[in-house]
C-alpha cells in the first residue's frame, strides 16, 4: 500500500530555498515544498500546487530527481516521494501557514534540524545526480536500514 509525496527543492546559485514545517508531519524541520498526491491530479500537478501552496512560488520547470520509498516499522503504509527540483521560478519566498520559507547556502543546510534522511541524498541532489532511495524508520529519528542508488533515469 503506497502513499504517494512530493518534494520540491528550489534553487538559485549556492542556495537552497527550504521551509520551516510550522505544524502536522515534520514539525520543527526544514525541508523542501511538499505533500500528498490528491485524487485526479498527476505527480507533477502535485508538486507545482504544493510549491505554490506552501511557498507562493511557481514553476513549469520542475524536474524529477529522485524516488525515494520510506518504510516504518509497524507501519504496512510505505510513503514514496517524488523529489523535484528547478532554478527557474516565478514569485518571491512566502510565509504559509505551513511553511516558513528561508534561503540556506549549500555549505550551510540545517541538516540537524532536517528529516535524518537528508543528509545521506541531499549531495546527490545538489550534484545534480538522479538517484533512488529505500530508508527503513524506527519513529522518525532513526534510520535501520537504506538503499541509495545514482540511476540514469527514474
Ligand atoms: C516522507 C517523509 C520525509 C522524509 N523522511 C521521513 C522519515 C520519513 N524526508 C524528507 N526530506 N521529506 C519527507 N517528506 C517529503 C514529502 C512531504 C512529507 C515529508
Amino acid at each position: 500500500m503506497k502513499k504517494l509525496l512530493t518534494l520540491v527543492l528550489i534553487t538559485r546559485p549556492n542556495q537552497v530555498l527550504l521551509g520551516m514545517k510550522k505544524r502536522g508531519f515534520g514539525q520543527g524541520r526544514w525541508n523542501g515544498f511538499g505533500g500528498k498526491v490528491e485524487k485526479g491530479e498527476t505527480i507533477l500537478e502535485a508538486a507545482k500546487r504544493e510549491l505554490f501552496e506552501e511557498s507562493s512560488l511557481k514553476s513549469d520547470d520542475l524536474k524529477e530527481i529522485g524516488l525515494i520509498d520510506f518504510e516504518f516499522v509497524g507501519d504496512p503504509q510505505i510513503l514514496e516521494v517524488h523529489v523535484f527540483t528547478t532554478s527557474k521560478f516565478e514569485g518571491e519566498p512566502t510565509e504559509s501557514s505551513e511553511m516558513r520559507p528561508q534561503w540556506f547556502n549549500v555549505k550551510d543546510i540545517p541538516f540537524d534540524t532536517m528529516w535524518p534522511d537528508d543528509h545521506l541524498w541531499f549531495p546527490l541532489f545538489l550534484s545534480g545526480t538522479k538517484f533512488k532511495g529505500y530508508f527503513l524508520f524506527e519513529g522518525h529519528d532513526k534510520i535501520l536500514k537504506q538503499t541509495l542508488d545514482k540511476v540514469d533515469s527514474l
